[in-house]
């Protein structure tokens, strides 16, 4: 398996961001698009996505199999949102593990959850989607979104090898039209999709990140 850099990694919040402007869009004024409802937050927040998403979602999903559609399950996520995640998880992590240093524990959530100042959803610059029917039911992909290595022996990295088949055929399908739309994966998580963001700029060479945090309720 080739390297993965973590969120967690220097390079990535050593990326310089310079902020394109890009305004956030609500999704649920997207037909074409399927929201799922399971993070749903009463404002919203999760539906929006910076505006040069929305083309390249829809260009992803056209050019998947006859039958197929993506299925949105979160976008924009508040800082305090990301913060109260990350610091539960690392506490979690903390508890199970009291040998880790404060540093391990903040590499080892870092699987997970991107620490808060570098944050991808935090920029609209993310979306954790997966696949399914033109009705709605969603394709085995090997876990449920937003796994974790605990919980699914290490099968939410998206080049794991202890799922079926099936499963690496649909994430295979959800790779290919997410990459050829320009965006980038982060390899512990098949769901998490992202553009514009400092890890996009790390593994794409861009000079700079398009996308700075935004706060929540944003000019949307
Ligand atoms: C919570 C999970 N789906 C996620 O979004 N993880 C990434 C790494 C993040 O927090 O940016
Ligand atoms: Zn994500």
């Amino acid at each position: 398996m080739p390297e993965i850099v973590l969120m967690s990694d220097p390079r990535v919040s050593a990326i310089p961001v310079e902020d394109r402007g890009e305004p956030l869009v609500d999704l649920r004024a997207v037909p074409e698009l399927l929201l799922d409802q399971r993070l749903a937050d009463s404002e919203g927040a999760y539906a929006h996505l910076r505006h040069g998403h929305v083309d390249r979602l829809l260009r992803a999903q056209a050019r998947l199999p006859e039958g197929l559609r993506l299925l949105i399950v979160e976008g924009y996520r508040p800082l305090a949102l990301q913060e109260r995640y990350f610091s539960a998880y690392a506490a979690k992590l903390s508890d199970a593990n009291p040998d880790w240093s404060d540093e391990h524990v903040y590499v080892q959530a870092s699987r997970s959850l991107s620490p808060p100042h570098i944050g991808p959803h935090v920029c609209g610059a993310a979306v954790d989607l997966t696949l399914c029917t033109q009705d709605g039911q969603e394709l085995d992909m090997g876990t449920e979104v937003n796994a974790s290595p605990e919980e699914s022996e290490n099968a939410c990295y998206t080049a794991a090898e202890n799922i079926s088949p099936q499963a690496r055929d649909n994430r295979t399908i959800l790779s290919e039209v997410l990459v050829e739309a320009g965006f980038i994966n982060y390899p512990t998580e098949w769901w998490h999709w992202s553009y514009g963001d400092r890890y996009w700029a790390l593994l794409t060479g861009a000079p700079a990140a398009l996308h700075s945090h935004l706060d929540w309720p944003a000019s949307a």
